[in-house]
């Protein structure tokens, strides 16, 4: 049985494995939306740690606030107080060209809708994230080749998305999220829009990103079974961590229980569960 317990501010920090430092750290942010007469606390106060080559799920009840935290993680938004570290680094000041260039050089994304060019193959929308950072010509085929190859999509890459099912366009995102080596993959919702079949074949993309290519990935998603593809999730609940649940050595059918506990708790749709 999960225990169950609520904690409120208590930072959801994770061990200091071998002593390294966490890629993203997240102190005590508040985002608040409006002004005097209509304000919406989107984010209280939360506070947690993703340490390298982590995959953590963000979860909870609709409007708790689990967009807003991954838009001020992703810089699309910004923080009311509180500070986010990514790699030590604290980017809630960043303006202008340092933001781009973070985003740029720091950042994977991966969203509900691919957001692929139409007008680019699979194999150029991917190596557009090698050529906007300055990629060496030479570098950018062997660095889509081996990223495509690994995710399973190397057969997409000559497909425009048009041709592509919406299963392969996530993947190729994925690729595309993936390909500059970034510090964090940002993903929102990844397999909303997809068939419980996709959905199943971009979560084990997502985990062979995370096992086979060591990326550190923050994952919201309302879906339980999604959800059990992370090594730990966060529970949010009206702005605040409430709980906080590790995979460790058990296997993703028995997390899958745990989270939908929790769910359930936490007063979850029960058409998540599948
Ligand atoms: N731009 C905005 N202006 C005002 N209020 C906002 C804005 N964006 C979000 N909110 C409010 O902030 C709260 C948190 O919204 P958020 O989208 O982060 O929740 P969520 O957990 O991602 O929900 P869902 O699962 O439904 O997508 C909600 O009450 C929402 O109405």
């Amino acid at each position: 049985m999960t225990e169950v317990y609520a904690t409120p501010s208590a930072p959801a920090c994770a061990p200091s494995a071998g002593g390294s430092r966490p890629i993203l750290s997240v102190r005590q942010i508040e985002k608040v939306y409006g002004s005097k007469d209509s304000v919406t606390k989107a984010v209280r106060d939360i506070s947690f740690d993703v340490m390298p080559g982590e995959f953590v799920g963000i979860m909870g009840p609709s409007g708790s606030g689990k967009t807003t935290l991954l838009n001020c993680v992703a810089t699309i938004d910004t923080v009311t107080s509180g500070h986010i570290l990514v790699d030590g680094r604290d980017i809630t000041g960043l303006r202008s060209r340092a933001l781009a260039k973070f985003r740029r050089d720091d950042l994977g994304f991966i969203f509900q809708d691919s957001n692929l060019l139409d007008t680019l193959t699979g194999f150029e929308n991917v190596a557009l994230a090698l050529t906007v950072k300055g990629e060496p010509t030479g570098q950018v085929k062997p660095k889509v080749d081996r990223v495509a190859a690994t995710l399973g999509v190397a057969d997409v890459l000559g497909k425009y998305p048009y041709q592509m099912s919406g299963g392969q366009k996530q993947r190729i995102a994925a690729a595309r999220a993936m390909v500059a080596d970034p510090k964090l993959v940002l993903a929102d919702e990844p397999t909303g829009a997809l068939d419980s079949r996709s959905a199943t074949v971009m979560l084990e993309t997502l985990e062979m990103m995370n096992a086979s290519l060591g990326a550190t990935i923050m994952m919201v998603t309302h879906d339980s079974y999604a959800a059990s593809f992370a090594s730990r999730i966060l529970f949010i609940k009206d702005g605040v961590v409430f709980n906080e649940i590790r995979k460790g050595d058990t296997s993703r059918k028995d997390f899958f229980s745990r989270i939908m506990e929790v769910v359930t708790f936490l007063g979850g749709d029960a058409a998540d569960a599948r």
